[in-house]
């Protein structure tokens, strides 16, 4: 990769809009995450971060531009917008969880060589839990399987919806190890909650309210307690 794809966005929305049953949900969204590192989507409860992810991956309708790779999604379906890299681990994990971890990592294959040792490096514990069923795996290991199949296929960007929602503190810390581990092989937009662990592995920020981006820059955004307090809401600092 040369320095000028480096500098290129890997995606770019322009004002995307989504109606579903006769509420306007996305306002005109527009920001762009780069070819590298962990941007994070913020916004209060409802604010339209999970439709924002859905717009990308084409499974609500949408108008504007959304571009992958300066490819022009909209109107492309599902199947083919994911062909173009990106791959999904959405808010339940959509895990299996009466089949083994190993079954779960096979069902994701999607043709191309799957990139088993990538996952079984960063992630050691899916390979000794092979045999094991997912649905007796933990909070932090099922987030695992669930990233560990995004990374299986040559994905260009990964989208990942609330990771650690519901997780006990010590498992939100293992999440965010995995989530880094993951992001130095390929670059990740992060819809999420826990702004200790966006500070801690987010360069970007996109922050999300009532369906337009109230604001986009750099992660060092969170430092700044009152304007944090502005945009997410009271007690979310930390
Ligand atoms: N299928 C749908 N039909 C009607 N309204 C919907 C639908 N999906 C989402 N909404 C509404 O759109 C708004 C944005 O929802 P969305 O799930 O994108 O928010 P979010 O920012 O991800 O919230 P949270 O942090 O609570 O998950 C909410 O008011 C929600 O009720």
């Amino acid at each position: 990769m040369n320095d000028t794809t480096a500098a290129a966005p890997l995606l770019e929305l322009a004002d995307v809009h989504v109606r579903i049953a006769g509420s306007h949900i996305l306002q005109g969204i527009g920001f762009s995450v780069p070819a590298q590192g962990v941007t994070a989507l913020l916004g209060r409860n409802g604010a339209g971060k999970t439709t924002t992810v859905k717009a990308i991956l084409g499974l609500v309708p949408r108008t504007g531009s959304i571009k992958v790779g300066g490819v022009e999604t909209v109107g492309r379906p599902t199947h083919a917008i994911v062909r173009l890299g990106l791959g999904y681990a959405p808010e339940d994990r959509g895990i299996f969880a009466g089949l083994t971890v190993a079954e779960n990592l096979r069902l994701a294959e999607r043709g191309g060589e799957p990139r088993y040792d990538l996952v079984h490096e960063l992630f050691p514990e899916l390979r000794k839990r092979a045999g094991q069923r997912a649905g007796t795996l933990s909070g932090g290991q099922q987030q695992m399987v669930a990233i560990g199949r995004t990374l299986l296929n040559e994905n260009r960007i990964l989208l990942v919806d609330e990771p650690t929602k519901g997780l006990a503190p010590r498992i939100v810390t293992e999440v965010a190890e995995a989530l880094e581990r993951a992001a130095s092989a390929v670059p990740i937009l992060l819809v999420e909650q826990n702004l200790h662990l966006v500070r801690r592995i987010a360069g970007r920020v996109v922050v999300v309210e009532q369906g337009a981006v109230a604001h986009a820059g750099g992660a060092d955004l969170l430092e700044d307690a009152a304007r944090t307090r502005e945009l997410l809401g009271v007690g979310r600092a930390r």
